[in-house]
């Protein structure tokens, strides 16, 4: 049997902290995988030198991953289409506006058999529908594509601190191997078939956290943060029914990348963070993107919008109060106190 080849295709704050879990794990199970991974790296400079260079001599992401050593192992890569070639495992984590982008550039150059996973939180939403970025880059590179979202928050799993995450993959094999290119013993995974659940928690989720964030700038307490989780999660299991059926199961709103990550994001997320200094600060959200996040991307506000667009071509937003009111306070100025009044 050959050995699987592994890339990644990202290399922001998630996207390090995984290089970091699967540089290890091709190492450690060599049965399985070829050691070396190529990772791309969007291009840009650091103090006057490329990202690349620093990551290739230094071992580390100094930009999106301080302090955080990598395995010699991982190779970045600034030109997307060498990074991939030939490639039987694909892993996505990019931020989401940019995955059709990057997925048109590697047509045609991944090996016959490959398989892919999104660890990806958003959805590609638009008026005339919603599509999954499994099924965005399905379709794009005629390859399956599995999904891995959980209580993940990048800077706590790269120090090792323990947590779990939820691998969606109906192919019952490749979920094992996913399973070994992931699971160690601080980052434990569970394998589920609902792949479309596991996204739909994670790209919902953001929106949720912006709601619990602005709650956190009221100076609101725990209760309120409660109240805002358990509403988000009745709006998460709602949409999943209401637009997706029985592809999504119930029982994956219990997983890590369902309840447990609601609660993590809603605590010590970026969306969370932004979204307070929002209401403290006065200042817009791109300021504030920008000010706090040193290059990070926010994906909360934008799948805001996005989910709130396609609800409104459906005349159905009043049934989902919480990701309308969160568009509401974003994009038309209504006052913060909105969170809790009108949900
Ligand atoms: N950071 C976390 O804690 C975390 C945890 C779990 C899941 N996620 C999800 O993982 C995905 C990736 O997030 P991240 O945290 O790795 O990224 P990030 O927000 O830390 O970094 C942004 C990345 O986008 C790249 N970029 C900037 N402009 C670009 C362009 N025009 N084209 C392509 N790339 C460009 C940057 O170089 C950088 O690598 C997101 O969907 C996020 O929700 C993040
Ligand atoms: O920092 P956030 O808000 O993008 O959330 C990070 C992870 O998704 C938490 O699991």
């Amino acid at each position: 049997m050959s050995l699987e080849k592994v890339c990644i295709i990202g290399s922001g704050n998630w996207g390090s902290a995984v290089a970091k879990l699967i540089g290890t794990n091709t190492q450690r199970h060599g049965d399985l995988f070829e050691s070396t991974v190529r990772q791309w790296v969007f291009e840009e400079k650091v103090n006057g030198e490329n990202l690349t260079d620093i990551i290739n001599r230094e071992h580390e992401n100094v930009k999106y991953l301080q302090g955080i050593k990598l395995p010699e192992n991982i190779v970045a890569v600034p030109d997307v289409v060498e990074s991939c070639k030939d490639a039987t495992l694909v892993v996505f984590v990019v931020p989401h506006q940019f995955v059709r982008g990057v997925c048109e550039k590697m047509k045609g150059h991944l090996a016959p058999n490959a398989r892919a996973i999104s660890l990806i939180k958003g959805l590609e939403i638009t008026s005339s529908g919603t599509r999954l970025f499994s099924e965005e880059i399905e379709r794009i590179l005629n390859i399956p594509c599995a999904a891995l979202s959980g209580a993940n928050i990048a800077d706590e799993v790269a120090k090792e601190k323990f947590c779990e995450s939820t691998i969606g993959c109906p192919n019952i094999q490749d979920g094992q191997i996913f399973h070994r290119l992931f699971d160690t013993n601080y980052f434990r995974i569970n394998v589920i078939q609902d792949h479309v659940g596991v996204q739909l928690c994670g790209a919902l989720k953001n929106v949720v956290a912006v709601g619990a964030g602005f709650t956190d700038g009221l100076g609101y307490g725990s209760n309120t943060k409660a109240a805002i989780i358990r509403r988000g999660l009745m709006e998460m299991r709602k949409f999943g029914q209401m637009f997706f059926g029985d592809m999504v199961q119930t029982e994956t709103f219990f997983e890590s990348c369902g309840a447990a990550d609601l609660i993590t994001t809603c605590s010590g997320g970026r969306n969370r963070k932004v979204a307070e200094a929002f209401v403290t600060t006065g200042k817009p959200i791109d300021v504030l993107e920008k000010e706090l996040l040193n290059g990070q991307k926010l994906q909360g506000t934008l799948t805001a919008a996005e989910v709130n667009e396609f609800l409104s071509a459906r005349k159905m937003v009043a049934e989902f109060p919480l990701f309308h009111t969160v568009y509401r306070i974003v994009y038309e100025n209504a006052p913060v106190e909105c969170i809790v009044r009108d949900i």
